[in-house]
């Protein structure tokens, strides 16, 4: 949760750069239901937060706040960021989070009870095992068939409303196996994550006085990534804004919908701006990439869009590197040499500019293991993570290790940063004051005493889960999936782990992005930017896959325009000899002809 704007001036400033941009100026400027579409660095996430520092400031007042939904917890930490450069400061008045967490902090577990749920007076969230455990039961198997889950939780998301005849027609057997398996989880006592947006909705749509409750807390709703957010989401924005009151501001890109294979529906973006009653937004200018990057972008799409680099001047540049052997061959040559020779083009630029993106986690294993045998340090972000970036009990401890790391000194990050991050994580086992202070003490002593950045993260890691984290964090139902990823990543710290040399300046590192290469998926690098991007494993059947229908298709051409619009000054793009994928061959194509 934030809070009220510390420093005014810095908010003012941003503006002020808004000015000179007439849409960004009239989405700044707008004083009812507002939804800006645009493409990729156009300044959406500029925008939003800038207006959101303002709105908090002139048109909110407390108690009353804001709440901000995005797509994933990393989303939530890029506007966290970037809200604190803009003097918004942590408390109670802002929420900012996924679908998931504002379904359930903020309706399901206040109102669970008097909106009539069905849930029991205390219930947890359901761990990996015990779903399955409830699936195994519902299906009267001993193995769950491969994809059914996946299919099973689309189902959940596509029929929202289990009133209408649709829930049952369009699959009658997965509609009853849903049925089975939640009853299962209820009797255990039990929601899971995809329970949480669909009991919100279920809550908000037979409680008129719920919608009035948030109404009173939020009178704002601001929605980033609007085009990944599925129908839950859209349901409750009509219910709370257009009819409740709430007033919208929302941002997303059609083009840059990369998640329909989890149910998102872009569709709904577009019909939110038809409105009469949305004012619609729309920005032409690219302020991230060089001409050369968005004119690539262009043909990459394959559609009519009016984008233009906002600085004529600077061009960019982009390369295609057609590369002999398998995966590892080629993370090596990346890494030794285009990686090197990339520098010496940009002196001024370091590690912490540079990103390489592939289409799956496991391509990214040769990169990984090309960049740790060259010494070169690096941070991922995907599936093959040192541990899920979206944990937001991982996220409070790098920023506990930067303070440990000199932030104490510096005042980046801030302690009473911390102590909010720890109270919400830990807000179900402090509800006395008491309580809250025994916290506040045993925290400042375990980090106080444990401020060298070459301690051994294992020895540093176990105090604060021993002192802090059991203590405070057994008895929270919501962190029971947390704690298992905390231990599996404490178990490779120890003396028999394969991380066991880890010391606590890398934890801090990880929080940061400094000076370490970013690896990641095309799919996490959405919302981010670098000076130069490689987009590694470009090949004919990785990207679009061979089996990829029409939709398919267009979602993976899609997933390329995101990938290629991260970069500001070069983007590389690397495919194996002799299986070029399509995408690259039309820029290919493009770049011959000009
Ligand atoms: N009016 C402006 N003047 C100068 N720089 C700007 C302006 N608007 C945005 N920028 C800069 O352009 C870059 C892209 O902005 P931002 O990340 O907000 O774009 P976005 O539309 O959210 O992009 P994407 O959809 O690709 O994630 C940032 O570095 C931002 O600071």
């Amino acid at each position: 949760m934030w809070s009220d704007v510390s420093d005014r001036a810095a908010y003012l400033r941003a503006a002020a750069q808004l000015r000179g941009n007439p849409g960004q100026w009239a989405a700044y400027e707008a004083r009812g239901h507002c939804v800006v579409l645009a493409g990729p660095g156009s300044g959406k996430t500029k925008t939003l937060t800038t207006k959101m520092a303002r709105m908090l400031t002139e048109d909110v007042h407390a108690p009353r706040g804001i709440a901000c939904i995005t797509y994933n917890n990393e989303c939530a930490r890029e506007l966290e960021d970037r809200l604190a450069a803009l003097g918004v400061l942590h408390d109670k008045r802002v929420f900012i989070g996924t679908v998931h967490s504002f379904s359930l902090t903020q309706i399901i577990l206040p109102y669970a009870q008097a909106a009539g749920l069905g849930l029991p007076m205390s219930f947890g969230i359901a761990r990996r095992a015990e779903q399955q455990a409830a699936l195994l039961e519902a299906l009267g198997r001993t193995n769950i068939p491969q994809n059914l889950e996946f299919r099973l939780n689309n189902y959940r998301r596509a029929y929202l409303n289990r009133d209408t005849p649709e829930w049952r027609e369009a699959d009658p057997n997965l509609a009853a196996l849903i049925e089975r398996y939640e009853a299962g989880l209820r009797r255990r006592g039990l929601i899971d994550f995809d329970d949480m947006p669909l009991l919100a909705v279920r809550a908000l749509r037979s409680n008129q006085w719920l919608q009035r409750a948030l109404l009173a807390k939020y009178p704002i709703l601001v929605v980033d990534e609007y085009q990944d957010l599925g129908s839950a989401l859209h349901r409750m924005v009509m219910g709370l804004c257009f009819r409740t009151g709430m007033r919208l501001f929302a941002v997303g890109d059609v083009d840059q919908s990369i998640y329909g294979f989890t149910g998102a529906r872009p569709d709904l973006l577009r019909r939110l701006s038809e409105r009469a009653d949305v004012q619609t937004v729309r920005l032409r200018l690219n302020y991230r990439s060089g001409t050369r990057i968005v004119s690539a972008s262009r043909v990459a799409l394959a559609e009519e869009r009016d984008f233009e680099a906002a600085n004529a001047d600077m061009q960019g540049a982009v390369f295609i590197h057609s590369m002999a052997g398998n995966y590892e061959n080629q993370a090596v040559r990346v890494v030794r040499d285009l990686l090197p020779q990339a520098f010496i083009r940009h002196p001024g630029l370091n590690l912490g500019d540079v990103a390489v993106l592939y289409p799956a986690a496991w391509i990214g294993d040769a990169i990984a293991d090309a960049a740790q045998a060259a010494g070169i340090a690096f941070i991922r972000t995907d599936g093959n993570a040192l541990y899920p970036r979206s944990s937001r009990l991982m996220q409070w401890l790098e920023i506990c290790a930067q303070w440990c790391c000199g932030g104490w000194r510096s005042g980046d990050p801030r302690f009473a940063r911390i102590l909010r991050g720890g109270e919400r994580l830990f807000g179900e086992s402090l509800k006395s004051d008491q309580r809250r202070l025994e916290f506040h003490r045993l925290l400042i002593s375990v980090l106080w005493g444990q401020r060298d950045e070459g301690l051994r993260l294992h020895y540093w890691l176990d105090q604060l889960i021993t002192q802090v984290i059991q203590p405070f964090g057994n008895s929270c139902a919501l962190l029971r999936d947390e704690l298992e990823t905390l231990a599996t990543f404490a178990a490779r710290l120890s003396k028999a782990g394969d991380q066991r040399h880890m010391v606590l300046s890398e934890l801090a590192g990880n929080g940061t992005h400094l000076s370490r290469l970013t690896l990641s998926t095309l799919h996490s690098a959405k919302g981010r930017e670098f000076g130069l991007v490689f987009m590694f494993g470009l090949d004919n059947g990785r990207l679009p896959r061979n089996d990829a229908d029409h939709d398919q298709r267009a979602e993976a051409r899609r997933l390329f325009y995101v990938g290629l619009t991260r970069a500001k000054q070069e983007v590389h793009l690397l495919h194996t000899t002799g299986r070029t994928s399509p995408f690259v061959s039309e820029i290919e194509q493009h770049l011959a002809a000009e």
